[in-house]
């Protein structure tokens, strides 16, 4: 089946705190409209670039683009920017179930609200690992008032003028400012129906899975739905093997699918509250309600919301991590042997004065050719040709303290991988340029899902810790955190001709150059449809 989208994308005045703000819309929506599909349809997107003074491009997350690498969406990478004007088709199959994403890839747009679902259903007459009766989706996201240009022009600032923490949580769309905060040119209004609370309305002893997906632009969240258990039966497209927890930590650019039944007291409702962990919050909860039918939805919880786990218990967070592991009946071995290993250490650094993050001291740079084309057609001055450095000099570097040089190199080099290779990547994390901190940072893969073979804390010791790798029921997944001052170890195979990043979902980090390119089998790569090209070397 082929499913036609046509998306018009725009800015609109929007209330999702109660304050007035521009927001990037889809068909004057944010978050956008679910894309709903069977396994192995077709999507079919119109993007129609209405945001009159600035390019787009909507990458598919978690869509591995088999075949067609070419509509990743992710600009500078997989194409040019769809121009003011413009109209960009999207065409992709759909091959696995499961809950996706999809959001803006260019400069920081997501952040302007410029994201949605993508449900992929198993198909007719193939069951689910796990029972339930009804399913609902649960989307998150943080939200700053000022503007994402003023934003990244902050963060190219010298010295830098960081976002600092989200004035709000929203969940799917709606979150609740204290107006009395507001200056006084600001308009927010707190009887906005725009921004009243989210409801998830249930029938006492039912069962519901519930789809939830970060689209965080920096926090990391804890979801809980007070006085329910979670139970964790899908991660990122994958079936996870069932656990119970009390809430659920979820970071940028994962999904899961929980599971849980309406069995309390039908006689009130309950709180559903996102807390910040990880950075200390500075962002009130974000609250919905879990509305028992046959309460009045807006009749408010008799108690407090919920306030997570401490926000800098780092074992807490761990812990999951290390909870999630495949479904017995649907586990995918990886492959034993290993062709290659990356050691990447993620710092914050300085290049020419301004913050950037680095890998292995490099950092990221975007080209004006990207690199699918450049690939493609042989033009190697279109970016660094040198190739992005392997590992780091783990024997004698501190994870621990703030570098003594924190002087780094902006290059667009890039990883190249051997066709069907195995490809281990351990990703370590460290301090910052702030003494005693250390951020989560999750990790996503465009193009590939890789199993998550290990997470660590303190420095990874190569040629030993390798010993700790779970290849027996890893999970697969498509994003991955790596914990303070810990490391994280994943394993995919480079079977999908392109170029893909490999980068920190949280936003500004990916913009101030926190990320990598992986290129493979581009010999093989299908005649580039034209539509992708227009900017850069030819
Ligand atoms: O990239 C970041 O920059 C700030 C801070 O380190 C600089 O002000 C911060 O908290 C980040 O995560």
């Amino acid at each position: 089946k082929v499913h036609l989208h046509k998306w018009d994308i725009s800015y609109q005045f929007k209330s999702p705190d109660c304050m007035k703000k521009l927001a990037i819309t889809v068909n004057g929506e944010t978050p956008g409209p679910t894309i709903y599909a069977q396994q192995g349809d077709t999507v079919v997107v119109q993007v129609n670039n209405s945001l009159v003074t600035e390019n787009t491009a909507i990458h598919w997350h978690g869509i591995r683009q088999i075949g067609t690498p070419w509509f990743d969406g992710t600009e500078g990478v997989t194409q040019c920017p769809i121009l003011p004007g413009d109209t960009f088709v999207y065409r992709f199959t759909v091959d696995r179930p499961g809950t996706y994403l999809y959001h803006a890839h260019y400069g920081m747009q997501r952040s302007a609200g410029l994201y949605g679902l993508i449900q992929v259903a198993v198909p007719d007459g193939v069951a689910e690992p796990f029972a339930y009766d009804y399913d609902r989706s649960i989307v998150l996201n943080d939200w700053w008032h000022n503007s994402t240009q003023e934003q990244a022009t902050g963060l190219t600032s010298i010295p830098i003028v960081w976002v600092g923490e989200p004035q709000s949580i929203l969940i799917n769309g709606r979150g609740s400012f204290n107006c009395s905060l507001s200056g006084p040119n600001q308009v927010c209004n707190a009887t906005n129906p725009e921004c009243s609370p989210f409801v998830l309305a249930v029938v006492p002893g039912k069962t519901y899975r519930l789809r939830i997906a970060s689209f965080s632009s920096l926090s990391a969240f804890n979801f809980e739905i007070e006085g329910h258990n979670l139970t964790v039966v899908e991660a990122d497209g994958h079936y996870a093997k069932p656990f119970v927890v009390e809430n659920l930590t979820i970071y940028s650019g994962e999904t899961y699918s929980v599971l849980f039944t309406a069995d309390r007291d039908p006689g009130r409702n309950y709180w559903l509250a996102v807390n910040v962990v990880s950075r200390k919050p500075g962002t009130p909860v974000g609250t919905g309600i879990l509305n028992y039918y046959s309460n009045h939805p807006r009749r408010l919880p008799p108690s407090s919301p919920p306030s997570g786990p401490p926000w800098n218990d780092t074992d807490y967070r761990f812990n999951q991590s290390k909870a999630l592991r495949s479904h017995p009946a649907y586990v995918h071995p990886p492959p034993p042997a290993v062709d290659r290993s990356l050691l990447l250490l993620n710092t914050q650094n300085k290049v020419e004065g301004r913050v950037r993050w680095s890998i292995n001291n490099v950092s990221f740079n975007m080209p004006h050719t990207p690199y699918l084309i450049a690939l493609k057609k042989g033009l190697r001055h279109a970016f660094d040709q040198a190739p992005a450095p392997e590992t780091y000099d783990y024997r004698s570097y501190d994870i621990y303290i703030n570098q003594t040089n924190p002087n780094a190199t902006i290059s667009t080099s890039i990883y190249r991988l051997e066709f069907n290779s195995t490809v281990d990547v351990v990703l370590q994390n460290a301090n910052m340029m702030n003494p005693n901190t250390s951020d989560t940072h999750p990790w996503h893969l465009h193009g590939h899902d890789f199993w998550v073979l290990g997470f660590g804390m303190g420095k990874f010791v190569p040629g030993t810790d390798e010993k700790e790798f779970n290849l027996v029921d890893p999970i697969m997944k498509n994003t991955v955190a790596v914990h303070q001052y810990g490391w994280t170890a994943i394993r995919f195979r480079a079977d999908n001709p392109g170029a893909w990043a490999f980068h920190c979902h949280i936003e500004s980090h990916f913009f101030m150059g926190m990320g990598v390119v992986f290129a493979e089998g581009v010999d093989r790569v299908g005649r580039l449809p034209t539509s992708i090209m227009g900017c850069g070397h030819s």
